[in-house]
């Protein structure tokens, strides 16, 4: 049975009324189809990359004229029948190509292994057993792979000790390409690419090797927006012969397939993520779903190195889906974890006490910067009561009453921002942060500044910015990829779809020292009992290659 009572956007009627008035179906027959397809428009625009349907629905679907079965689905027809499961044409052959061609890497002709030499100079040997040491081997000696674990567990330290080692063995040099799929993220790993090659057992040589920076996942494949193909794809493939990406759990179906497309032959690629956080907010759950799949291509880093005690059994208990357990964490006397014990806005805008002291007193940007960066509230949702609007209202409220900052319109000296939309030429894209304030150099006249993964600063006119919002609080979506030492985590009164304990743990795992939860215990046991499940066949065509004799 088909639920009739989720929320069809506008879209969902479009697609379904457009597709049921071409198809060869008339009357209930053409109703029912009309429902079944409005039903997978919504579901696909809840980050499913397909439906699963009945025997009758499959019967119907076929009988539209509209759809083929996945054997057959080189006919350009606009919905495809695999199984169980309906997809939109476009989605199937996402899954199927990315499947393909992580095949065909899987298959490919083993890289030289390096000596245990070589691994003892980067590994020395330990009684116990070394998991960084075996994720090594395992990209090593693998095309793909796959290095997962949460933050802290030494993925980047591990990933560039493989780089070098790959370098090491290469003639000529590898040429690598380091990736993420957001700014942000990317400028966290070149920060700690840069940090961790300094104590690399090798000469400068190799080090030279490895490259300095990181750039998006857009930006490498060469995006042409508003259009959704990239310059490289299996036509223009990319030159590297190793990219890693970090992050990888954000990384969607549609660009995950284009960025297999446009490896080149023979490439190796590595990815880095945490299978644990948020899946993507656009269709599929990728790593995830990889790291069911191939299980001899992936290695799970398990210790932390960051951090351990009572935040990791926090992270862990919501990971594990254990609400009693994580609820006696806040409840134990300890300086990491807590509730929040006293007014949710009066509470935030004290945190802003340091931070705007140093912009009153004219402090370098630098040590501004910082200063906000410590503190970050992190919401669930955008909208609605506790959500990251009403939240920035009221404290920009709660600080002008208190004389703090000089409301006098949208931009006040203090006022932090997030970049909502990209701008390739003025370089900002979405997620960056900005901070309104005013410029010595121009007669203190208000400029936002910016500061990227180099520690170079730069500023426009508010004006002439792209879409963006104020950030004294964000959503948990939008901080994946960044830390904080010190986060507020703001669950709503109500409980909503949003509310998965995936969510919960991308923002626990934002945290560097301390985090402070505002929830009830209903709402925050409601939230770790829910998952996000989303429906894909990835998995399914692993086994299907798999199993087939003819592969
Ligand atoms: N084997 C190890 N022994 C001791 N310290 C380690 C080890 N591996 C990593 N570390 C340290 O742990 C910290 C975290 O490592 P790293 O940044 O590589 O983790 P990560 O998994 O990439 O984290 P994140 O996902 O948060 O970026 C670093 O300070 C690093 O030097």
């Amino acid at each position: 049975m088909l639920e009739k009572s989720l929320a069809f956007s506008r879209l969902d009627n479009a697609f379904a009324r457009f597709l049921s008035q071409r198809s060869a179906l008339i009357d209930d027959q053409q109703r029912a189809f009309e429902d079944l397809a409005r039903f997978m428009s919504y579901h696909q625009s809840q980050g499913h990359n397909c439906i699963r349907i009945n025997q009758e629905h499959k019967s119907l679907v076929l009988a539209s004229g509209l759809a083929v079965l996945a054997e057959q689905a080189y006919t350009p027809l606009p919905l495809v029948v695999e199984h169980d499961r309906l997809y939109l044409h476009r989605y199937w052959h996402y899954e199927n190509q990315l499947a393909l061609k992580i095949q065909a890497m899987t298959h490919t002709r083993q890289p030289p292994q390096p000596l245990d030499t070589a691994l003892d100079r980067y590994f020395p040997p330990t009684a116990e057993i070394d998991w960084q040491r075996e994720a090594a081997k395992i990209a090593l000696t693998q095309c793909f792979s796959i290095i997962t674990g949460g933050p802290g567990t030494g993925k980047t330290t591990t990933v560039v000790k493989i780089l070098a080692l790959l370098q090491e063995l290469a003639e000529p040099p590898l040429h690598i390409a380091l990736a993420a799929p957001t700014g942000k993220a990317a400028m966290r790993l070149q920060e700690s690419i840069g940090a961790n090659k300094a104590a690399l057992p090798c000469t400068n040589a190799i080090k030279q090797l490895i490259p300095e920076t990181v750039t998006t996942l857009h930006r490498l494949l060469g995006a042409t927006p508003p259009s959704p193909y990239f310059r490289h794809d299996a036509d223009n493939p990319l030159v590297h012969d190793l990219i890693v990406v970090d992050e990888a759990s954000m990384v969607d179906l549609a660009l995950m397939s284009k960025l297999l497309a446009a490896l080149k032959r023979g490439a190796r690629l590595i990815l880095l993520g945490d299978q644990d956080q948020l899946a993507s907010v656009e269709s599929g759950a990728v790593l995830t779903d990889l790291t069911a799949a191939l299980p001899l291509h992936t290695l799970e880093l398990k210790k932390s190195h960051r951090f351990g005690g009572i935040i990791k059994e926090f992270a862990v208990a919501v990971n594990q889906q254990q609400p009693e357990a994580a609820w006696q964490c806040l409840q134990k006397p300890n300086e990491t974890v807590s509730l929040l014990a006293s007014d949710l806005i009066s509470y935030i805008a004290e945190q802003q006490n340091n931070y705007l002291m140093l912009v009153k007193n004219e402090a370098t940007f630098s040590v501004i910067y910082n200063a906000f960066n410590r503190f970050q509230v992190l919401c669930s949702n955008h909208q609605g009561k506790k959500g990251v609007r009403d939240i920035n209202y009221r404290v920009e409220q709660k600080l002008f009453a208190q004389k703090r900052i000089y409301l006098s319109g949208q931009w006040y000296a203090g006022r932090p921002i997030m970049i909502t939309q990209n701008n390739a030429a003025l370089h900002l894209y979405n997620g960056d942060i900005g901070l309104c304030l005013p410029d010595k150099d121009q007669d203190n006249k208000l400029m936002v500044f910016f500061q990227d993964a180099n520690g170079q600063i730069k500023k426009q006119l508010p004006s002439r910015l792209p879409a963006c919002e104020t950030v004294f609080a964000m959503t948990i979506h939008k901080s994946q990829g960044s830390e904080f030492e010190e986060v507020l985590l703001v669950l709503p009164d109500t409980i909503n779809p949003v509310l998965t304990k995936e969510l919960l743990y991308t923002g626990i795992t934002r945290a560097k020292k301390t985090i402070t939860l505002s929830a009830s215990k209903a709402i925050f046991t409601a939230t770790v009992s829910q998952k996000i499940e989303r429906v894909t066949g990835l998995i399914d065509k692993f086994k299907q290659v798999t199993d087939s004799p003819n592969q």
